[in-house]
């Protein structure tokens, strides 16, 4: 149940603050009671600081009552139908009979929406034949400039944070929840005269606990930017009156945060299938609008957005909910910053793979599946792995076991290296890992998992292995590579080379690529 119908006031003495208004409202009471007709009375205030509360105070003093909603275009309905029950029936409205009209948000009335309805209340206002409590936000609403003169207007203050503490903690005591005094009154400031408001917090922080520190305000305290989404959020689920619904999205935050709260949340306000059904169509359509504003960066398209999400959504439910929901944060954003290590991880791999294949990061991610079928064995695995130069925790992105230490290949080593390992050992180590070089440059192996290995590969593989040393015939090449250093075991090698510089020729005769890595 929600704390503030179970704490709300029962008589009008436990009302808090507004005194003077109180009072005028005793007296207007009093003359109902005494059979003089009175003007229809018009409370206007803040949200959340009892004028509600008043006039369900005041309903109990008459026989019945019907509570309707400005915005509501039904309420019109069955005002009319009161009113002509009413002139049939002398008993409904006549002395001790009296049933009092409750008409809220009447500063969200559509002038043109239903000429009745509006016939029908300035009716009752002008014979003031039957009582009839209206309430409204705003004092300077254009809407409710005509009425005001025409009833007897009830100014409505906030509440004063004194106050406010007092009944936080009467609240706290009959729930068995242990406080620190600071925390109610901080409570008590943030909601700005609000009483719902800060009961409603007190709920979010203190149901089902024992006691409530600073900690728990730390909660809230964090959200702090986006507790006024909240309380938007709030306005746009629970009330169906446009205009307050427009002030209340009249926030600093991104249109685009703020759908996703209020698409969030939908459920847990709205309980029909229907209405929840028509709000998601509202929440499309408004996307629509946003995603519209994004790509021709024509911003005025944003008004339909705010329009679609706050009373397109708000109207698509049949009546307010009366009930308590605890809101919370979507899990887009949330899940957003969950995959953030994620993101970063596909797109390290992909800026590696995509330089060795020569292609864009987003194309490296396109060819991801097919990498992940070739991760599956090991030994594949370890080659791309090496040939990629992917860590432990990047082999992740295709496999979630660790790839198991391969042994040694001993006929590789034979075939490829048994010639360059004493003399240059550069190249045996180019050879292990080829990863450490661009294919073309590269001393190809079996091993390397993007080249087939078939007879043609492994003899330009053999033939690269011997054209990997510098030859000191070629002064520039030397020069280059080693700084002008050539290492005794470098020229050794180019001499027994020579045969190679032969093989290369031939190798060069036979055809220009050999494989589809092997480039000469
Ligand atoms: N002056 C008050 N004294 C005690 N409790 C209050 C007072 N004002 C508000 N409350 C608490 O807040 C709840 C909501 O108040 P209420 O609906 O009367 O506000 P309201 O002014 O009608 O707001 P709105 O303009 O948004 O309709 C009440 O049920 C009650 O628990």
């Amino acid at each position: 149940m929600l704390w503030t119908e179970k704490y709300s006031p029962q008589t009008m003495k436990d009302v808090l603050g507004n005194k003077k208004a109180i009072e005028e409202i005793e007296n207007w009471l009093e003359n109902w009671d005494h059979g003089e007709p009175q003007k229809c009375l018009l409370l206007v205030g803040p949200p959340g600081t009892g004028k509600t509360t008043l006039a369900h105070l005041v309903a109990q003093q008459f026989s019945d009552h019907i509570e309707l909603n400005a915005s509501d275009k039904r309420s019109y309905d069955i005002i009319m139908n009161t009113i002509g029950e009413a002139s049939a029936s002398v008993s409904l409205f006549g002395q001790g009979g009296l049933k009092l009209i409750i008409l809220d948000e009447v500063d969200g009335l559509h002038g043109n929406e239903d000429r009745g309805g509006i016939r029908a209340i300035n009716k009752i206002i002008k014979e003031g034949h039957h009582p009839m409590i209206m309430m409204a936000n705003d004092l300077y609403s254009k809407r409710i400039q005509g009425l005001k003169s025409k009833c007897q207007l009830i100014k409505i203050r906030k509440v004063h944070t004194n106050s406010i503490v007092a009944l936080l903690k009467k609240i706290c005591v009959k729930e068995g929840v242990d406080f620190e005094e600071h925390v109610l009154r901080t409570l008590a400031k943030r909601s700005r005269g609000d009483l719902r408001s800060a009961i409603n917090d007190l709920q979010v922080i203190a149901q089902g606990k024992d006691s409530i520190t600073s900690d728990d305000l730390k909660a809230i305290a964090e959200k702090d930017d986006i507790n006024n989404i909240f309380d938007s959020v709030r306005t746009v689920l629970k009330s169906k009156n446009p205009r307050r619904i427009k002030d209340s999205l009249r926030l600093e935050a991104d249109p685009g945060f703020i759908l996703e709260q209020i698409t969030e949340n939908i459920p847990r306000e709205y309980e029909k299938a229907e209405e929840i059904e028509k709000a998601y169509n509202a929440v499309a359509e408004a996307d629509v609008y946003l995603g519209r504003a994004f790509h021709t960066r024509h911003y005025g398209y944003w008004k339909y957005t705010y329009d679609l999400m706050g009373v397109g959504v708000a109207l698509a439910k049949d009546e307010t909910y009366k009930k308590f929901s605890r809101y919370a944060s979507s899990t887009f954003y949330s899940k957003l910053s969950k995959n953030r290590a994620k993101r970063d991880l596909r797109d390290r791999v992909a800026t590696k793979m995509g330089a060795k294949m020569h292609t864009s990061r987003k194309v490296a991610i396109e060819y991801f599946p097919y990498f992940e079928i070739m991760f599956q064995g090991d030994e594949l695995a370890q080659d791309l792995a090496d040939y990629f130069d992917l860590e432990d925790a990047e082999v992740k992105q295709f496999r979630s076991r660790k790839i198991k230490k391969q042994k040694p290949k001993k006929a590789t080593k034979a075939k490829t290296t048994s010639k360059t390992k004493t003399t240059n050992p550069k190249t045996t180590k180019s050879t292990k890992n080829p990863s450490s070089k661009r294919p073309s440059e590269t001393a190809v192996t079996e091993n390397d998992p993007v080249v087939n290995t078939d007879s043609s590969f492994k003899k330009a593989s053999k033939t690269n292995d011997s054209e990997t040393p510098i030859t000191p015939k070629d002064p520039k090449t030397s020069t280059k590579t080693k700084k002008g250093k050539i290492s005794k075991s470098a020229e050794s090698k180019d001499k027994s080379d020579s045969k190679s510089d032969s093989e290369k020729s031939e190798s060069k005769e036979k055809g220009k690529q050999t494989s589809l890595f092997s480039f000469q």
